[in-house]
């Protein structure tokens, strides 16, 4: 028997860093969705206690640095079923770039475990287990559209999803540590979102409301680092999006789209400029 999960990416439409705990970590206030591009993961029984990771990616880890292991193992740990997981994941979401691939990638294994060995865990245990491996984890189990507070882990879904629109994705050549943003940032002196309009703008189906809200306080300190984010910012707004932001610790850039053939136009544009381009829309049940 093989169990197959879609891994959606994320994106952060707002992201507001409040303040910095004692503990180093930062308490945040987030809204989130889910996009049309996934990785794709097929998971098989083993015969052996043992946890097999193959990917088509040539970058990633496949022992236990890989989300995924930690996700098998977590689950091994609390479940104790009899055998082994081999999972093969086809990666499709673009690597360090604030899309939440390894989050999604994490998801998708405590989904596809479940239900490969019938553990009939329900969301709450899983997003126990998923904390400790990963603050973007539990948003991806849920997906969809929803504010998400403390260090990740607390997920309301919005009333209303997403207004339908088109998102173009544009990622620069280069790769952005997370802990490395979040260890140099001064809470001080970031730029906040107004988190709370966003989320009634999207509540209310207001789609060019939600465009003036969209923020991101670690843009800031991003973009000083990588002026390529925002001159990508800048080219997307001159071709026509109707709003652009960095997505989470960056650096992909986010342009929002109410028609198709404008956003088409904006990602052909960009395609000059940066290799990885690529237009999809919002994940609504
Ligand atoms: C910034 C965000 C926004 O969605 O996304 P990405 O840019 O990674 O996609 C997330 O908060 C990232 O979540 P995730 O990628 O799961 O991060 P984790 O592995 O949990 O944490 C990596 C490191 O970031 C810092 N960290 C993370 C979350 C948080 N609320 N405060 C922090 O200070 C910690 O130093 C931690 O060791
Ligand atoms: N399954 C996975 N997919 C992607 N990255 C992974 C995975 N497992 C571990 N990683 C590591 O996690 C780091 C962040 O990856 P990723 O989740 O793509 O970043 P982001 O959340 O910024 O989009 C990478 O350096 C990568 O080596």
């Amino acid at each position: 028997m093989e169990i197959i999960e879609k891994a959606p990416a994320k994106i952060n439409l707002g992201l507001d860093v409040l303040y910095k705990r004692d503990d180093g970590y930062h308490e945040l206030e987030m809204v989130m969705a889910s996009i049309d591009l996934s990785d794709r993961l097929t998971f098989k029984r083993l015969p052996k206690n043992e946890i097999i990771i193959e990917t088509n990616s040539g970058f990633l880890p496949t022992d236990r640095k890989n989300n995924i292991f930690q996700a098998i193992e977590a689950m091994q740990k609390t479940y104790q079923f009899d055998g082994g997981v081999h999972a093969i994941l086809q990666k499709n979401i673009p690597v360090a770039a604030g899309l939440g691939g390894g989050s999604s990638d994490a998801a998708a294994t405590f989904r596809g475990v479940n239900r490969l060995f019938d553990l009939n865990a329900n969301l709450d245990d899983l997003t126990r287990l998923a904390i400790p491996i990963g603050t973007d984890i539990p948003f991806c189990l849920q997906g969809e559209t929803a504010l998400v507070t403390g260090l990740g882990e607390i997920v309301t879904p919005l009333k209303n999803p997403i207004p339908q629109c088109w998102v173009v994705l544009v990622k620069p050549k280069i790769s952005v540590s997370t802990p490395r943003v979040f260890s140099k940032i001064e809470v001080d002196s970031l730029s906040h979102p107004d988190i709370s309009s966003l989320k009634s703008s999207i509540e209310m189906g207001d789609y060019q409301s939600m465009t003036q809200h969209l923020g991101n306080s670690l843009e800031d300190y991003t973009t000083r680092k990588f002026p390529v984010v925002q001159h990508i910012k800048d080219k997307m707004i001159q071709f026509g999006a109707d709003a652009a932001v960095m997505s989470g610790s960056g650096p992909t850039v986010i342009g929002l789209c109410d028609k198709k053939t404008r956003a088409l136009h904006v990602a052909n544009s960009l395609k000059g400029f940066c290799q990885e381009v690529y237009v999809v829309r919002t994940l609504n049940k």
